[in-house]
Formats: C-alpha cells, structure tokens, sequence
C-alpha cells in the first residue's frame, strides 16, 4: 500500500496565525502558507480578507486545509465599529453593507461557474436586491440558556447561568447576550439580561450541554413588524417544572414589554441531543394567542411558532415581488393554469401570485403540518381562491399525483437550506414543466441542482440574489429556467 504523503505545511490541530487575503462562497476566508515547498490554502470560516486570525487546523489534503477560527487578532483595514454587542451570528456586522454585497455577488457568481457549470453567469445576473433594512431586520430569534458561560476577559470556560448565544466554535459553552445584537428587536435584547436574572433567581439550573440535565433550555422569539407584537416560547425539560410558575413567568413578560406580547408558550422538550427547539415536543399555550400575523405585499399571514417563516419580512416582500416578476413573465403559463408551489411553508408565494393572476390553481406541498394548516388559513383569511395546499414529502406527493406529469407549465420551488434531494429533483424533472422558479437559501445545493436541470434540458435565463441577511455570509437566489 503507497504510504501516506506527510502534509508538508500543516498538521492537524496546530494552531496558526493567519492574513486572510480572499474570500470564498459561505463566508470563508482564504489565506496562503507559502514555503520552500510552494504554496498551500487554507480555508477559514467566519473570516474576512485583511484580517489576522488565530485558526486551528480541522482537516487537511495534500492542497489544502480547513481551519476553524479561534480569534481575530487584527481586524481588516475597511472594518467600522458599530454600537451593538457582536454575536457569532453576525461575522461580518463591522464591514459596511456595500462592501458585503460585493463579497457575496462574486462568490455566488464563481459557485454557480464552478458547481453548476454555468460558465457566462455574470451575463445571467438580473439584480443584486439590497435588505430595506440593514439592521434590526430578523423575526425571530432562538436565545439559549446554558449553565457554562464564557469569560472573555479571562477567555475560559466558567460555570454561570447563561441566556444568549453558543460560543463560536463551542457546543458546551455560551456567552450571555447583555444587549441589542443588531440583528432582531432593540427592546428584547437590551431586556435579555434581566429576564436572565429572573430564571436565575428561580434556583433551577440553565441547560449543561455535556451532562445534558438541567432545566431552561431556550427562548424563542417572534415578532410581527407589522402590529411590533412579541410571541414568546419558552423551552424547558419537565423534570422541574412543578417548581416554575409558567403564569408568573407571563406576567413578568407583560411587565417588560407591555401590550406588546401577543403570547406565550411553553415547550417541553426532553430530549437530550441540541436540536432546534421550537420544532420538537409537546407546546402549550399559556398566554394570549399562539400565532401573530405579518403583512406581506398586501396580505396577512398567521404565523405560528413550529412554521417557517422568512426571516427577513420586509426583504422578503422584494423577494417575493422579483419571484412573481419572473413567474409572471410568461403570463400565458400561469393563467388559466395548474402551477406547483413546491416546498411551500405557509404558503406565501402561491398566495401572492394566485392574488396577481386569473383563474390560477396554485397546488402548494410542505412536509410541516402546522405550515400547511397555516397555509390554509391565510389563504381563507387573505380570501383568495384557487389554492389547494398537501402536508407531503414533495417526492412522495409526486409519486402519488402521476396527473401531474406533462400537464404543468409552471413550477415554483423553494426548498430548505439542504435542497432538492436527487431523486426529488429527477421527479419535477420528469413533469416536464416549461418553466421553474427556483428560490434557494442555499446557493450551493441550487448550483448542484442547476447542472442537473441543464442535462435534463433547461436552460437558466437569469436569476437575481437577495441580501435577506445582512451581517452573515448567507444570501437567497431567484432563478428562472426555461426550457
Ligand atoms: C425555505 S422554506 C420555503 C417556504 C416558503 N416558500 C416561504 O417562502 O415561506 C422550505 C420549506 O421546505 C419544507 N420542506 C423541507 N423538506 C421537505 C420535503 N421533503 N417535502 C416537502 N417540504 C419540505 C420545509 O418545511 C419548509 O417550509
């Protein structure tokens, strides 16, 4: 067996001290190990050119490695300060927004060359649409509790009930949020701490990650920037829970944020794995309503805690308005047309373009119950006609919706961050539609995708990237292929 070649400019677990000097799709920064055996890359996430970081070798190839970030020693020259506490959630909050932009309009562009094989991209690029908001523009936002926190003036590990965000680069400690991050809502954040304070003076202990036991586990919140109302979920196990007054819990919500609570919930969840939290065990309402409503382009929707909802509602107006552009372009295949709403949550997308057209069915399929009830009742309350929403896996329903093969003219997709999976993707391929819609917060699974559909016949004819969120290296695409 031919021996393994010795990695002549890295080890693993050593750690470095780097300059990044580019940047990669997905918010990785590159920088070069340059000696007398050439030159070799390495791949650091959270990083931006200019900085001098402390990185840890994670993996390494004979050509390049993967480092995780450990600290940033020098901040890069175009880098501002900005009034807020920085979160891991927000890498990039001190480069200004236009600098951002063009960091991840070239990266796309090279991902969509290099993956999806598309070798005049730029000439395919319709607009880069900006967030209205640049700051303070999430809905939502998942705090969580823990009973190791982080001292970083001491930069250790210390054992403190905590209320914020995990450590970068951690899974065991977290590091408390004292004030507005920027991302979500002034008001909540600056009051974290005191609420903090008050699951503290309970004497039931945060969530220890390594022992998995404690009690408080997460906060979720939601809010509705059209009425400014807060719902609330608070996660915990429920070994303890005879010793939480939940009602009293309510109570001091109301008395920091007022009529602003829509509602508040509680979620039981036992389960010892991190895993998103809002979405498992069992949920009880015990103040208010369990849903608040947001304005899009015109239209309610009721959104309750399990369902997806775009993160960024007032970018997602523009979003949406550029989806329906391109669906609409070819108004001959939407009126007086079945068209298919794949992956589609509350159904938002099939709501606003059934509004625009005439006499269209929209078939909307979301494998989330709770989005699909949602669904159903946003198109009731909007009033709008024609809609017919599935809780299904989207490859399943094909399967079982074979009248649906050679008849469909249109298609909109719109799948989570992991994309379309294989077998899925050769099902919509074989409907044999004209024309696909395809909405992506994960560019690199949709540029996979697009070498897929080009074999398969269809041609990209221009897409559009949307800033939905500013400050992280993540960016949503529009793109539109025809056959
Ligand atoms: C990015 S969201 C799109 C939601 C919607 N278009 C919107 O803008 O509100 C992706 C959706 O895909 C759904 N999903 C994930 N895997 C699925 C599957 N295999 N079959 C059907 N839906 C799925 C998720 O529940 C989620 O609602």
């Amino acid at each position: 067996m031919p021996r393994r070649e010795r990695n002549k400019f890295v080890k693993r677990g050593e750690i470095l001290t780097l300059r990044i000097e580019d940047y990669a799709f997905g918010g990785k920064g590159i920088s070069k190990i340059r000696n007398e055996h050439g030159e070799f890359v390495v791949f650091i996430p959270n990083t931006l050119p200019g900085q001098l970081v402390k990185a840890q070798v994670r993996k390494s190839s004979k050509t390049y490695a993967e480092c995780k970030l450990l600290e940033v020693i020098e901040h890069a020259e175009n880098e501002v300060d900005v009034p807020y506490q920085d979160i891991p959630g927000a890498p990039y909050i001190n480069l200004p927004i236009e600098i951002q932009h063009e960091y991840k309009r070239k990266s796309t562009l090279e991902l969509f060359k290099r993956i999806g094989k598309i070798s005049d991209i730029e000439t395919k690029l319709d607009e880069f649409i900006p967030s209205p908001n640049t700051f303070h523009y999430r809905n939502k936002m998942e705090y969580g509790f823990s009973a190791i926190g982080y001292d970083r003036k001491l930069k250790t590990d210390v054992d403190e009930f905590t209320l914020g965000f995990k450590k970068r680069g951690t899974w065991w400690c977290a590091e408390n949020l004292d004030k507005d991050s920027g991302l979500f809502d002034a008001q909540v954040e600056d009051h974290l701490k005191h609420i903090r304070a008050y699951c503290k003076s309970t004497g039931l202990a945060a969530w220890h990650a390594p022992r998995k036991e404690g009690f408080f586990r997460y906060l979720v919140v939601r809010k509705s920037y059209h009425s400014n109302q807060l719902l609330f979920n608070l996660v915990t196990t429920s070994h303890e829970l005879a010793q939480f007054d939940l009602k009293a819990f309510s109570k001091y919500l109301i008395e920091l944020f007022g009529d602003r609570v829509a509602g508040f919930l509680h979620t039981i969840n036992d389960e010892i794995g991190d895993r998103t939290i809002a979405t498992t065990g069992s949920i009880q309402l015990i103040y208010g309503e369990n849903k608040i409503v947001e304005h899009l382009l015109g239209l309610q929707f009721e959104i309750s805690m399990k369902s997806f909802f775009q993160t960024n509602p007032k970018c997602a107006e523009r979003l949406y308005a550029k989806v329906v552009d391109y669906a609409l372009e070819d108004k001959s295949a939407i009126d007086n047309s079945v068209v298919l709403d794949l992956f589609c949550g509350t159904g938002t997308i099939g709501q606003i373009l059934a509004s625009k057209s005439n006499n269209t069915q929209i078939i909307g399929v979301d494998i989330v119950k709770s989005a699909i009830e949602d669904a159903k009742e946003n198109a009731n309350r909007n009033g709008i006609e024609g809609l017919k929403f599935f809780a299904a896996d989207v490859g399943k329903f094909l399967v079982e919706h074979p009248q649906y093969n050679n008849t469909i003219r249109t298609i909109i997709l719109d799948p989570a961050r992991a994309g379309i999976a294989p077998k899925t993707l050769k099902k919509i391929i074989n409907i044999k539609a004209d024309r696909l819609v395809y909405v992506s917060c994960n560019p690199a699974t949709q540029a996979r995708d697009t070498e897929q559909l080009v074999l398969a016949g269809y041609k990209l004819k221009k897409m559009s990237l949307v800033d939905q969120f500013p400050h992280t290296s993540h960016i949503e695409t529009i793109a539109l292929f025809e056959k």
